[in-house]
C-alpha cells in the first residue's frame, strides 16, 4: 500500500488564541517513518489532534493525499491517559469501533467482521480476549488493543501519540515490529516519542518541535546536541499568556 504525502504549510494551532504550534511547515514523504519529538508542551499532540481533524487549525493548511490527489485515509493511536478505561465495553467492540466508517453506526458487524476483529487482536498477542471488558486490561495489554483497533482500520497513514508509554519491553518490542511492518508496506507513519534513543535507532526522520520547528529531516542531524540545546532554550523562553500572531512565517 503506497502511502500519502502529509503536507503541513504554515499551521497554527491554539487552544483561546494561546498558540500550541505556531507557523509550522513540513513535508512528510509517502511511505516515510517519522518521529515529532520536543520538550512537554510543544505541541506534538496538538500537531498530531490537527492533522487527525480533532483540534481545528486556526490558521494554514493540512493535507494528505495519495499520488493521484485522492485523500488518505488516517487512523490515530490517542494517548492513553487521555482515554475512559472505565467505559464498560468488551475488546471485541474496541476492535469493531476502527470498523464503523464502513460498517455504519447501524449496521450490525457480520461475521466476517468479527473473524477479522478477532484475528486482529489475534495478532497483537490478545487472541481468545474478545469478550473481556476493557476495564479488565492492563496497562499494556490496553495499548495492544488499540493496536489491535488501529490494524483493522488499514489506514495509509497512522498517527500515534506515545505509543509504547507504560509497556513494559516486550510489549514495546511487539508493537514497534508492527510499526516497523506498516512502514516496510509503504505506509506513511508518524509517532510522538520521548525515548530519543528509540527515535534514533528506529525513526530514519525526525521533527523537532518547540512549537515552532526547530528541525527536520534525517534523525541523526535532527537530534544534534546543538538543535537539542535551541528546543530547551525555547522551552524555557515560552510566554504562556503570548496570543496568537498573524504574521506570515518567514
Ligand atoms: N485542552 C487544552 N486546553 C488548553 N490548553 C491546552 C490544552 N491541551 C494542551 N494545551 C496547551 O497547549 C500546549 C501544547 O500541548 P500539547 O499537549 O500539544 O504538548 P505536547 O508536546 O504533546 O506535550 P507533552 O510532551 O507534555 O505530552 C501546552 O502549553 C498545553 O498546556
Amino acid at each position: 500500500m503506497p502511502g500519502p504525502e502529509l503536507r503541513i504549510d504554515h499551521l497554527t494551532a491554539t487552544y483561546r488564541r494561546h498558540p500550541a504550534v505556531h507557523h509550522l511547515s513540513a513535508r512528510f514523504a509517502p511511505g516515510s517513518l517519522t518521529a515529532i519529538v520536543g520538550p512537554n508542551g510543544a505541541g506534538k499532540t496538538t500537531l498530531l489532534r490537527a492533522i487527525a481533524g480533532l483540534h481545528k487549525a486556526d490558521e494554514g493548511r493540512i493535507s494528505a493525499t495519495h499520488a493521484d490527489g485522492r485523500p488518505a485515509r488516517l487512523a490515530l493511536l490517542p494517548q492513553q491517559a487521555g482515554m475512559d478505561r472505565a467505559f464498560p465495553i468488551l475488546c471485541r467492540d474496541v476492535v469493531l469501533q476502527g470498523m464503523w466508517s464502513r460498517l455504519g453506526a447501524f449496521r450490525a458487524a457480520s461475521a466476517a467482521d468479527k473473524a477479522r476483529a478477532e484475528a486482529a487482536l489475534e495478532a497483537v498477542g490478545l487472541g481468545g480476549f474478545g469478550g473481556r471488558p476493557v476495564g479488565a486490561m492492563s496497562a499494556g495489554q490496553f495499548q495492544r488493543l488499540l493496536f489491535a483497533r488501529l490494524l483493522v482500520q488499514d489506514a495509509a497513514l497512522i498517527l500515534l501519540d506515545e505509543p509504547f508509554n507504560a509497556v513494559d519491553a516486550r510489549t514495546a518490542a511487539d508493537l514497534l515490529a508492527m510499526v516497523k511492518r506498516w512502514h516496510g508496506e509503504g505506509r506513511t507513519v508518524v509517532a510522538v516519542l520521548h525515548d530519543l534513543d528509540l527515535v534514533r535507532e528506529a525513526f530514519p526522520d525526525c521533527l523537532l518541535l518547540a512549537r515552532e520547528k526547530v528541525a527536520f529531516g534525517p534523525t541523526a542531524e535532527v537530534l544534534s546536541a546543538a538543535n537539542r540545546l535551541k528546543a530547551r532554550m525555547m522551552a524555557e523562553a515560552w510566554d504562556e499568556a503570548a496570543p496568537a500572531c498573524t504574521a506570515e512565517a518567514a
